[in-house]
């Protein structure tokens, strides 16, 4: 059986599709608004997501080759970066997403099986095979599609990406002290998740469906209702990621 994460594969292409179609909707004037980040714009959010398909094609390359090639140099070069990409002009920024698109479409389709299996190490210092530069890419782009704050809500995100996004969440917050216990779950009681210590005592069961656990656990605007256990407010969760 091939290596090849072919599904997440296709769920990358999808949102990427998904991302350019939103900034293409982008007037000129309005890449100097803000987004849903603080402190960033629009154009902020656009260039961030140009320069983490290029860092994850050094991913690609360190699979490859063996050579570790980081996603960025250091927290600064990332920042300098973003900073640099936001004051290019519109179209500059427009053609800089869809060439930085376009290399790590290549990248992806011309990695070798047998590479998809290499260990790569993130940004974040996390050791992860190869095979897990497709899902980075998915949360990239969907989430950073939502912050535009143009038209793109958790409404439009396919369910098994807001499944995946709370599966990764939920890892992420999983025995953190800062993180209240809450249990997440989906309205047809498909899903559920625990976030924060396992230890506490009763978590507070919020209840809704995929779009809002999605938004709600990620810090983004929630679309639709969401019920806490005995209709109080909901926990405040850490930011996430
Ligand atoms: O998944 C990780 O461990 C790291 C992800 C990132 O660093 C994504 C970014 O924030 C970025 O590329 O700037």
């Amino acid at each position: 059986m091939s290596a090849r994460p072919a599904a997440m594969l296709e769920r990358a292409a999808k949102g990427t599709a998904a991302f350019e179609a939103a900034v293409h909707r982008l007037t000129d004037s309005g890449f100097t608004r803000p987004s849903y980040l603080p402190g960033w714009s629009k154009a902020h959010v656009v260039a961030h997501v140009a320069r983490n398909a290029d860092a994850l094609v050094n991913l690609l390359t360190w699979a490859r080759t063996g050579t570790e090639t980081p996603m960025y140099a250091n927290a600064d070069q990332r920042a300098r970066e973003i900073e640099e990409g936001a004051r290019r002009r519109p179209e500059e920024l427009r053609a800089e997403l869809l060439a930085a698109d376009a290399r790590l479409a290549g990248g992806l389709a011309a990695l070798p099986d047998e590479c998809w299996a290499a260990t790569v190490r993130t940004a974040r210092g996390r050791e992860v095979p190869a095979s897990q530069v497709p899902w980075m890419r998915v949360r990239e782009v969907w989430v950073h599609a939502v912050d535009l704050n143009i038209d793109t809500g958790f409404d439009d995100v396919p369910q098994d990406v807001c499944v995946a996004l709370v599966d990764d969440v939920a890892a992420s917050f999983r025995g953190r002290p800062d993180c209240p216990s809450v249990r997440l779950r989906s309205e047809d009681g498909a899903h559920s998740w625990l976030l924060g210590e396992s230890a506490a005592a009763e978590p507070v069961v919020v209840s809704g469906d995929l779009p809002s656990l999605a938004a709600y656990a990620t810090g983004r605007p929630v679309p639709g209702p969401l019920y806490p256990t005995g209709g109080g407010s909901l926990p405040t969760l850490p930011a996430w990621l």
